[in-house]
């Protein structure tokens, strides 16, 4: 029997479990189960193909052809209809990738506000007012009315992380958020987690391949083969 989950825990998995078929059947996640509390700031590491990508894929309830349980702000999502997913997905969670997907013919500003507009819970000009906000704590809104188009490769993942920040997500979740940047990028981007952990309360999970990203976070879970092999308190 599992034990209760404590309150502070906003993300939790138990023994989860998923096969692909490549073109045999293959065991990718193998009774995957930990708890990540609000706040944390966690990352999960592992050589290339141990399934990390995979893992954060359902955490983020966009995979959910999975076994075992996933529970977000201690409620269970696994099994739960898509539309309610979406709706958790909308509300709990910001996802940054590795490329940043923004709509290059739109404003950066544009661009951040999407999201929020989608949800509907606030006017255009707070809307607005909130994109702003997000985009001068990434150091650019003096970009703000550009076409995203016109930006550099780094300014744009700055912008993606605006727009993964907008609605006040409980979690950020982000697969190699810092792949594609250089070392000045990156180093604004992990300042921008660890505040966001520290001082706002919201908690990051993102996969890495970087070092010394993995070294900055709080804790690391190591994935070799589907499995959790390690879990470091850094
Ligand atoms: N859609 C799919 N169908 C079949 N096999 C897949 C599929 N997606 C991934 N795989 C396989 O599942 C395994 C885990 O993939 P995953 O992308 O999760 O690994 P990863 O640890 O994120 O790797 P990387 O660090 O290279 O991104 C790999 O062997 C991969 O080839």
């Amino acid at each position: 029997m599992y034990q209760p989950m404590k309150n502070n825990v906003v993300l939790a998995t138990r023994s989860l479990e998923k096969y692909f078929h490549d073109p045999v059947r293959f065991k990718v996640l193998d009774d995957i189960s930990f708890e990540i509390h609000t706040g944390e700031f966690v990352t999960i590491v592992g050589k290339s193909g141990s399934g990390k990508s995979t893992l954060l894929y359902c955490l983020s309830t966009m995979d959910t052809n999975y076994s075992g349980e996933l529970y977000i702000q201690q409620q269970k999502v696994t099994g739960q209809k898509l539309d309610t997913l979406a709706q958790i997905r909308n509300q709990s969670i910001g996802f940054v990738f590795q490329f940043h997907y923004l709509l290059p013919e739109f404003s950066c500003l544009k661009n951040v506000m999407i999201p929020a507009l989608k949800l509907g819970r606030l006017s255009y000009p707070e809307i607005e007012a909130k994109a702003y906000d997000k985009l001068r704590m990434l150091g650019i809104a003096d970009q703000a009315l550009k076409d995203a188009s016109k930006l550099s490769g780094g300014q744009q993942q700055r912008v993606a992380i605006a727009r993964a920040l907008i609605n006040d997500p409980a979690i950020v979740m982000g697969d190699e958020p810092t792949g594609n940047l250089d070392s000045k990028n990156t180093a604004i981007v992990l300042d921008m987690f660890r505040q966001l952990s520290e001082e706002f309360g919201q908690t990051i999970v993102a996969v890495t391949h970087d070092n010394d990203f993995a070294k900055a976070s709080q804790r690391t879970i190591e994935m070799a083969d589907g499995r959790i092999v390690q879990v470091l308190n850094n």
